[in-house]
């Protein structure tokens, strides 16, 4: 079949929006018809070329939400007309990943997601016969897609899209990351350093999680307002101090904090979120996805007095049996998802969202493949 996609045909380039050649699901696949996908830094971050996993040309796109239109051979736990959202961490429930009860990352079909290619080692994609690469599983940038039947997560069909397909990353990344691998608890400070949607998602968790202080540190001063309303406590701006922001940290808040999350992507901002942690116990959690060749590093005496540098990918949340509940919160209301939503853009616009974002202007674009 047809679709309109914004495909990326070579790295820095703007997206082309061309209509590609979808092949039919094969075994365990499903065609998902995707209504709305959020823009987030790591579509960015794939398109420039500093992703080692950057294959082009390729559908990018892991924030959407869609209706399934046909379901492949021996797909049985969805059929055309459900409500899903995309995962780009699958959940099959027999690997050892998933088996093991400590990890949220399934390697079922990890490997050749990573190329680029569905579970076979083939594309469903094609433009003018030459092949389209997926992208992280979802390809949501593509009005129509196919997903292993592992990757997508049945959600209520009375949410709507327009808004949970945010939940298909950043805001679960961003909560997740504070329930899941943090565990911050009540009374705790936390330190979240970057305010875009997974920094503002974090401080959501945070205030969830009833933590008792929220510093808030951007280089953008514009993205101060929004995490004030989200709940943050103090705001840091680290181009108004004349020493590490680590140190200002340390300072104000009696020797550091008890958690960090760093949702940028910079390995000097790492540093500086694995500093600021409290001696003996504080613990950094490193969201931001930094680009090849990028190393992270500290003084090993930082790790030998206690403190702790951890990593969390999707919040550390399983996708199919968790999100669907995260949907209903956000249905409740127990989870914001309008102010992270700046801007709509049909897909022909997708690259003023990517401007948007470079220049520091939205938080999340909601792209519409139909009606906004
Ligand atoms: N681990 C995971 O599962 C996931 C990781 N990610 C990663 O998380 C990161 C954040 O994503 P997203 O929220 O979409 O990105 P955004 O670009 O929306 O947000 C990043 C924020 O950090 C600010 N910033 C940039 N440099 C600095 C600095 N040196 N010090 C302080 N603040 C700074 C930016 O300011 P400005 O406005 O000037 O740009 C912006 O406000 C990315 O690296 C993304 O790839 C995303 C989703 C899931
Ligand atoms: N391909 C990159 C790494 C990209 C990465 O770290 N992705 C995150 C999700 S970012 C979402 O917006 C993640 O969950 N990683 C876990 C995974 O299994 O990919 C590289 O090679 O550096
Ligand atoms: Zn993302
Ligand atoms: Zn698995």
């Amino acid at each position: 079949m047809k679709s309109r996609a914004a495909v990326a045909f070579g790295p820095g380039q703007p997206l082309k929006i061309v209509e590609i050649d979808v092949a039919p699901p094969k075994k365990g696949e499903v065609l998902v018809k995707i209504t709305h996908t959020g823009v987030c830094h790591t579509d960015a971050f794939t398109l420039s070329g500093d992703d080692p996993e950057g294959v082009f040309p390729a559908v990018l796109g892991h924030e959407g939400g869609g209706i399934v239109v046909e379901v492949g051979e021996g797909v049985t736990s969805l059929k055309p007309g459900d409500h899903v959202i995309p995962l780009y961490t699958a959940e099959c429930g027999e690997c050892k990943f998933c088996k093991s009860g400590k990890t949220n990352l399934c390697q079922a079909v990890r490997a050749t997601q990573g190329k680029g290619l569905m579970p076979d080692g083939t594309t469903r994609f094609s433009y003018n016969g030459e092949p389209i690469f997926h992208y992280m599983g979802t390809s949501t940038f593509s009005e129509y897609t196919v997903c292993a039947e592992i990757s997508l997560a049945k959600v209520n069909p009375q949410a709507p899209l327009d808004k949970v397909c945010l939940l298909g990353c950043g805001v679960t990344t961003g909560i997740g990351a504070v329930h899941n691998t943090a565990k911050v608890k009540e009374g705790d400070t936390v330190a979240i350093f970057g305010l875009g949607g997974i920094g503002l998602a974090a401080i959501q968790g945070a205030v969830q999680a009833k933590a008792g202080r929220i510093l808030a540190i951007d280089t953008n001063p514009e993205k101060f307002k929004l995490a004030k309303e989200m709940g943050a406590t103090d705001f840091i701006n680290p181009k108004d101090f004349d020493k590490p922001v680590q140190d200002v940290i340390v300072e104000m808040t009696d020797g550091g904090v008890d958690f960090s999350f760093e949702c940028i992507g910079n390995v000097d901002v790492m540093r500086a979120a694995l500093e600021c942690c409290h001696k003996g116990w504080g613990e950094s959690v490193i969201i931001g996805v930094a680009g090849a060749g990028q190393e992270i590093k500290t003084r090993p005496f930082q790790l030998v007095t206690g403190r702790v540098w951890r990593g969390s990918a999707f919040g550390g949340v399983k996708g199919r049996s968790q999100l669907p509940g995260m949907v209903e919160d956000a249905m409740a209301g127990k989870i914001q998802l309008d102010p992270f939503i700046t801007h709509r853009l049909p897909l022909e616009q997708i690259n003023e969202a990517f401007d948007l974002m470079h220049e520091g202007k939205s938080i999340r674009t909601v792209i519409h493949f139909g009606d906004a």
